[in-house]
């Protein structure tokens, strides 16, 4: 593509060079750059890109964006061009050079603490079930409607998402649900994305170390639907909003008149609400309302927050075109989602949870879900992430604490701090409450499974899905659910144990 109609959508850049050659792709990391490319500097958290345009070009670049101009001039042979904003100017062009997938295909995005993987695993159960083919983009995995790879993140950057988009429209993928992490947003990764379905679930704390304060935390998932409300890039979106959140309350109210907005919740004043709601260790039964007429929802998914997700998922029914009745029947077979609340086995009367509850509120809403099934015990097993917001690792022993009968805490994915102090720290919020710590995670799931009894359920929290363990200086194979089915399978003999 031409240069000039790459960069046709940035307001008022500053040129150095011809714009009449072509550019084949764009990245921000030179360490990807290819021959004919386009390179963006961008000043990121840790370095300044600025750093690596000599790289850039070594590596093929012809085109480099910045947003300040070439200290001893344009390299030879290179365009420069002068942006106010770098990370808006990756995702135009990279939306360019894509042809703008996202405006054919219908799109939902769902963002909050918590529900986000959850509520796109069934969004595209519910497409697949409609179009056959839909595409994915989230934590675990991605979809291109052909295959499926595991992800790195939850929200690859804009040339990514835009690469992701292109190859699933190609593919005949005639929507995709994918997770817009707040990090993302921020970040500009899908400013140049088209949605029909904005979806907020809530907004409990995590991420602080990145957004500083709550209130900060709490724009930047605002700033999407604003940003999306000020431009809808030739759609009609919905905002599919949980108002029953205070966050998602307030951001209603500030999107009234500048989009359509569905609210959902148990409370009054929304447009899809739940009246009744009775679990089993197999499911949910949901009554709602919509419109004045009521449905019976049944999936295989257990939890009150689960009953949130699904409303998340019916709100944005209408506005990706796919019919509601259709919908409520799918539910009943939706898949599980890995690592969500996944029953791993009973042996012996001991039920054992994975589930990837590593934020308070999430280990709060999973430790009580397992209450609610009435075991004699629930047993905990849990720690918090090396690297990531350090606040909520006394809120998540609170919650862990009240919500359990005995816990056990350990290591998570310590990366490059110190597991053992991570521990102490945890510990820090436990109170009174019964608990001892094995920093081993393994041990720990190891011991958590064979000290339960009969009728006791054993939650392992915080690692849901993942396959790897995360050490400052080694990543190693680690799966909450393999452990779990290995000290199952080795639990003492009912008959030994009983003997003196
Ligand atoms: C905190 C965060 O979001 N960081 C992301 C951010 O990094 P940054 O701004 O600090 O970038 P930087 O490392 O300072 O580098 C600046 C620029 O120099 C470039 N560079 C760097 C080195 C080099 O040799 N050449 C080069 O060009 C980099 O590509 C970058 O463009 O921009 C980088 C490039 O896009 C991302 O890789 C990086 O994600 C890191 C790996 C990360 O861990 N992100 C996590 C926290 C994240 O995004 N998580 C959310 C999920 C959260 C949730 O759902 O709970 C997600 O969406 O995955
Ligand atoms: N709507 C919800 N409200 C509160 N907690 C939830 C909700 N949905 C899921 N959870 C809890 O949060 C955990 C993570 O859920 P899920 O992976 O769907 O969220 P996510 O937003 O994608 O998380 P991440 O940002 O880490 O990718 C679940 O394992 C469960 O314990
Ligand atoms: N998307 C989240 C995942 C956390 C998962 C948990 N196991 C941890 O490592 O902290 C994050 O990067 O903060
Ligand atoms: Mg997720």
């Amino acid at each position: 593509m031409k240069l000039r109609d790459a960069i046709s959508e940035i307001r008022k850049p500053l040129v150095q060079g011809t714009l009449e050659g072509e550019i084949t792709s764009v990245t921000a990391d030179s360490r990807t750059v290819e021959e004919g490319g386009a390179f963006v500097a961008v000043r990121g958290g840790q370095v300044d890109g600025r750093r690596f345009i000599d790289d850039a070009v070594r590596r093929g670049a012809v085109a480099v964006i910045a947003d300040s101009p070439p200290e001893t001039g344009a390299p030879a042979g290179v365009t420069w061009i002068q942006v106010s904003d770098t990370r808006g100017a990756l995702s135009s062009i990279a939306a360019q050079l894509a042809g703008h997938p996202s405006a054919d295909m219908k799109m939902a995005g769902v963002t909050g603490t918590n529900g986000k993987t959850t509520i796109a695993f069934l969004i595209h159960h519910l497409m697949r079930a409609a179009w056959h083919r839909a595409g994915m983009i989230g934590t675990i995995r991605i979809d291109d409607g052909v295959e499926e790879v595991n992800a790195s993140c939850t929200t690859p950057d804009s040339p990514g998402v835009q690469y992701l988009l292109a190859r699933m429209a190609g593919n005949g993928c005639r929507g995709t649900a994918m997770e817009v992490s707040s990090h993302g947003i921020d970040q500009k990764r899908v400013a140049d994305v088209a949605f029909d379905a904005l979806v907020f679930t809530n907004l409990t704390q995590d991420h602080l170390d990145y957004h500083g304060t709550m209130e900060a935390y709490a724009e930047a998932k605002f700033s999407w639907f604003e940003a999306t409300a000020a431009n809808p890039q030739g759609k009609k979106p919905a905002a599919v909003i949980n108002v029953d959140d205070g966050a998602g309350a307030e951001l209603a109210e500030r999107l009234e008149g500048k989009m359509t907005v569905v609210r959902y919740g148990f409370g009054l004043h929304t447009d899809i609400r739940a009246l009744d709601f009775r679990q089993s260790p197999r499911g949910m039964e949901l009554k709602l309302e919509l419109r004045g007429k009521q449905y019976l929802v049944r999936a295989p998914l257990i939890g009150r927050f689960n009953a949130y997700n699904i409303m998340a998922v019916l709100g944005a029914v209408k506005p990706l075109g796919l019919s509601f009745r259709a919908a409520v029947s799918a539910l009943a077979d939706a898949p599980q989602v890995p690592g969500r609340m996944e029953n791993c086995g009973t042996r012996d009367g001991v039920t054992v949870f994975v589930d990837y509850a590593h934020t308070p509120d999430a280990l709060e809403n999973a430790c009580r879900t397992l209450k609610e099934l009435e075991p004699k015990r629930l047993i905990t097993v849990f720690g918090c992430g090396g690297d990531r917001d350090t606040a909520k690792r006394p809120l998540m022993a609170k919650a862990a604490a009240r919500h359990s009968d005995a816990c056990i805490i350990t290591s998570d994915n310590p990366r490059s701090e110190d597991p053992e102090e991570i521990v102490r720290q945890i510990e820090g919020g436990m109170g009174t409450a019964r608990y001892r710590t094995v920093t081993d995670r393994a041990e720990a799931i190891r011991i958590a499974v064979h000290a339960a009894a009969p009728g006791d359920i054993v939650l392992i929290a915080g690692k849901g899905h993942e396959t790897y363990q995360q050490f400052a200086d080694r990543t190693i194979d680690f799966d909450d659910r393999k452990e779990v089915k290995r000290s199952l399978a080795a639990r003492p003999d009912p008959e030994e144990r009983r003997r003196p």
